[in-house]
């Protein structure tokens, strides 16, 4: 699938969440190492900077000799192929920008010496994008000539207008299909990518070429059965786009409900993306592996971790697809086996039984994925498939009406027009083309230019879907993964210090911990254990408990060493030495 928005991930510009609070020179300098490797690049960028360099040679005119295709594809890297800034950069650096003293930085950060460079010659750059154009005249001096020929290159762009539309009423009127996003998890080789596969490939997401052409690939290393596990791969944008991103996302609908499926990493080192991938879901599809020890292998391993990550993001239903039955002969007692024995470990981790649904199944066949499994031997069985179970599956409620809560999941960069992009899921609220967005922790505006949601352009975007948001007017250095975008007027509130309603999966008492808040985190520690709660109906138990155990629920407070955007009723995960040992839920600030 070719990218339909022009959008390139060819480097996402998140970063270690440690380095949040580097200051700028880090940021460019990383940056700089990008551009020098130059092997990165996808074919748009390549294209996009050899057009870059021979507009910016236009524009230098005879000045152009100064500069080497180097430094000004150095310049047009840094400035995500902008012509204009790029140019102005390059007249400074170059000496030829009419001399001025430069100004003095007031920004609390060091600027870069690219951003240090460009402030200077900005001081006479030509009429910027949206200005009247100024009257022509003789240039006389090379800085004159120069300016001109900027001028000429300068793109006349429109302000970003909004249609200042009644989102939530063109909602309405729009009929658009329910919207479900659900997560993939579980542990490793048990059968994600292959289920994800079968389902893509037997609801002709994707035809019997690309399978086949995936099967061949895949018998050139000896394993033909991988070629399901790669239509996840070959649909998202991680191969489309010939770049890494945390999590694959691909799409598919049905009669009433539009899908997006969140592939997150099954390995424990990905822990944070499939935080980021959870932070997105609505509910969680877990994928177990029936055969003999693998399902008690995973229950130690991922299979744990990533239910507690679940629920700890508030996702209250939850299908268990017990995968590869075909190893175990659909063999009746070992499902009803492992059913029980997730049951329990599920409505100890606070899922309703209720909300549970176990599907028996085959992903490397398709039984009981779309189609209904006919295997005699599987006769015991007359309950869902799996497509059936999620077109069925109770989703959260929508609250369009409340302020704007974007969890920002991925951040990376656009086209020469809006060189930054976002995608995350809309936790809350609304938005539409035009309407300025604040990112925090950095408290900086930005303008949406434009959206897209399943890779379709739109004036809107409504709370439950995953929106790309092309943005403009901010600097990129102000938007990692894991941030929250919020509506400026009504925003959230930066806290280091919160007491929390907190559901435990560990033994917890006052101790150092790592609070995540979607992907963003900060080290901090359980203060004070207040009391211990009911957990049906919240009363408080005992005060000032010593310790709470697996499965209690108090109010703690929790204390972070950076401040992190949290309001009353987000949920945040609580860990402690790579292991999540409980969920929060924020009441208020401590
Ligand atoms: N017999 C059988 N094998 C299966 C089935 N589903 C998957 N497999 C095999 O199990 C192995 C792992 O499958 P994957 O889909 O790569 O597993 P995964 O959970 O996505 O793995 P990671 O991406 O590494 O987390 C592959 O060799 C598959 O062919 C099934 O229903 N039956």
């Amino acid at each position: 699938m070719p990218p339909k928005s022009g959008v390139s991930r060819t480097r996402n510009v998140g970063y270690d969440d440690d380095d949040v609070y580097d200051d700028d020179d880090d940021y460019y300098e990383a940056g700089e190492d990008g551009a020098e490797a130059g092997d990165g690049m996808t074919a748009d960028d390549k294209e996009q900077m050899r057009v870059g360099t021979m507009q910016i040679r236009e524009a230098l005119g005879e000045m152009s000799g100064f500069a080497s295709d180097e430094q000004i594809q150095e310049a047009l890297w840094h400035y995500y192929y902008d012509i204009a800034k790029s140019v102005t950069y390059l007249k400074n650096k170059l000496g030829i920008a009419p001399k001025q003293e430069a100004p003095r930085q007031e920004k609390a950060k060091t600027a870069s010496r690219f951003d240090q460079a460009a402030s200077v010659a900005d001081q006479n750059a030509p009429a910027t994008a949206g200005s009247t154009p100024k009257k022509k005249r003789n240039a006389t001096t090379n800085g004159e000539k120069l300016a001109e020929s900027v001028e000429r290159l300068n793109v006349d762009e429109p302000r970003v207008r909004s249609k200042n539309l009644n989102v939530v009423d063109e909602f309405e009127k729009s009929g658009l299909k329910r919207m479900a996003n659900f997560v993939v998890v579980g542990h490793v080789d048990h059968g994600k990518s292959t289920l994800m596969g079968r389902l893509l490939f037997d609801l002709k997401v994707i035809d019997q070429r690309s399978i086949d052409k995936l099967r061949k690939e895949a018998e050139t290393i000896g394993k033909s059965s991988f070629a399901l596990a790669w239509v996840m791969d070959e649909t998202s944008e991680e191969r489309s786009r010939g770049v890494t991103v945390d999590i694959a996302t691909n799409y598919f609908e049905t009669d009433n409900t539009r899908f997006t499926i969140l592939d997150a990493p099954g390995h424990k080192d990905f822990i944070p993306n499939m935080i980021s991938g959870a932070s997105q879901a609505d509910f969680p599809v877990l994928v177990i592996d029936a055969s003999t020890n693998s399902f008690e292998a995973g229950l130690k391993g991922q299979t744990k971790e990533h239910i507690l990550i679940a629920r700890s993001m508030g996702m209250q239903h939850i299908i268990v697809a017990v995968n590869k039955m075909d190893t175990v002969s659909w063999s009746k007692s070992r499902f009803d086996d492992i059913s029980k024995r997730m049951t329990a470990f599920l409505t100890e981790a606070s899922f309703s039984e209720k909300r549970i649904t176990f599907i028996p199944l085959a992903g490397i066949t398709g039984e009981n994925v779309i189609k209904r499994v006919e295997n005699s031997a599987a006769h015991w069985y007359t309950g869902e498939t799996l497509l059936e179970a999620l077109e069925h599956i109770e989703l959260p409620q929508r609250d369009l009406q409340k302020p704007l809560r974007l969890s920002v999941a991925d951040v990376f960069r656009g086209d020469i027009r809006s060189p930054l992009s976002i995608s995350g899921r809309i936790d809350s609220g609304t938005l539409q083309v035009g309407d300025v967005i604040l990112a925090l922790p950095a408290n900086e505006t930005a303008t949406i230019k434009s959206i897209e949601v399943q890779d379709t352009p739109v004036d809107w975007a409504v709370a439950g879907q995953i929106p790309t948001l092309h943005l403009t007017d901010i600097d990129p250095v102000h938007l990692r993964q894991g941030d929250m975008v919020c509506a400026p007027n009504a925003p959230v509130k930066l806290v280091k210090a919160f007491t929390s309603k907190l559901l435990a999966f560990e033994h917890v008492l006052p101790m150092p911990v790592e609070v995540f808040r979607s992907t963003l985190n900060s080290p901090g520690g359980i203060r004070t254990l207040s009391a211990r709660l009911n957990k049906f109906t919240g009363e408080v138990v005992k005060k000032k408990p010593r310790i709470i155990k697996p499965g209690e629920v108090a109010r703690v407070v929790v204390q972070l060493e950076r401040e992190l955007p949290i309001e009353e009723g987000m949920r945040v995960v609580i860990r402690e030495r790579g292991r999540t040992v409980g969920a929060g839920l924020m009441e208020n600030v401590a």
